[in-house]
């Protein structure tokens, strides 16, 4: 397996229980469509180290003598959820997946690879984003591989508590997603958006970024809206 700088860091432990979710995604995925990455240093680098770029900014949110929280939206077959749960077994990692195989899959890897800080709802997160115990309450929402950034910042930012951090990542599609994108995250109640570009081992002319902000003021009251809404007239954009 190819190993980068997050994934050469991980204890022994942690390498048996990616290797075991490598492992539990190549046998799932022949009927579960889960991804379209399915050779080993592949899903070592495109899902794996992929995943822990967020790290670097993970770590800036750590206070000693509590515990972090961080919430992925639409997190398909565990990416980034159950990697990053794996990465920090001292977090409280929530996973969202609308789709319900898909998050039973992902049930069944983290109960094989006895994983206790990872909840998985197999909910929309428009409809979770309003319940009392979700809205507001995570150090940290995330979000990957789930389309345009003004539509994914309604979805995701209403779970971040004030002084928190909105993270998703990006590929060379954010230049033109950016002017719209900006401008939702500002109406959202983010601010101090920050670019980090990195690259993957073994991957040429890869042209990653991930997308960090932070949550200075809670999201107005009326959004997510629905996501008919959502999609038809996504923040920032003009329709
Ligand atoms: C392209 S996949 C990305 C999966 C994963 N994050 C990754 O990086 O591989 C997008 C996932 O988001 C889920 N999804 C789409 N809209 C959602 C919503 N409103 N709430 C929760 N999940 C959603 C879909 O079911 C799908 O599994």
């Amino acid at each position: 397996m190819l190993t980068g700088k997050y994934t050469s860091q991980l204890s022994d432990k942690q390498i048996e229980q990616l290797k075991l979710f490598a492992q539990l995604l190549q046998d799932h995925n022949k009927y579960l469509n889960l991804t379209r990455i399915t050779e080993i240093d592949q899903i070592w680098t495109r899902h794996f180290e992929d995943s822990l770029q967020a790290l670097a900014v993970l770590e800036t949110l750590r206070l000693p003598g509590r515990k972090n929280s961080l919430i992925d939206i639409g997190s398909g077959g565990g990416f980034p959820a159950l990697v990053l749960a794996v990465a920090l077994p001292d977090w409280n990692i929530v996973s969202v997946e609308a789709t319900g195989k898909k998050a039973r899959f992902q049930h069944t890897a983290a109960e094989k690879m006895g994983l206790n800080n990872v909840d998985i709802y197999p909910e929309r997160a428009e409809i979770l984003a309003n319940q009392f115990d979700f809205r507001g309450q995570f150090d940290a929402a995330v979000t990957r591989a789930m389309g345009r950034l003004s539509i994914i910042s309604e979805l995701t930012m209403p779970f971040i508590k004030t002084g928190g951090k909105f993270i998703c990542w990006k590929g060379p599609k954010l230049d033109q997603e950016l002017i719209a994108g900006k401008a939702a995250i500002e109406l959202l109640g983010g601010r101090d958006i920050n670019i980090i570009p990195y690259n993957l081992p073994g991957v040429a002319d890869s042209d990653y970024k991930l997308l960090e902000a932070t949550q200075v003021s809670p999201v107005p009251g009326q959004y997510p809206r629905e996501y008919k809404t959502i999609k038809a007239s996504p923040l920032g954009e003009k329709t």
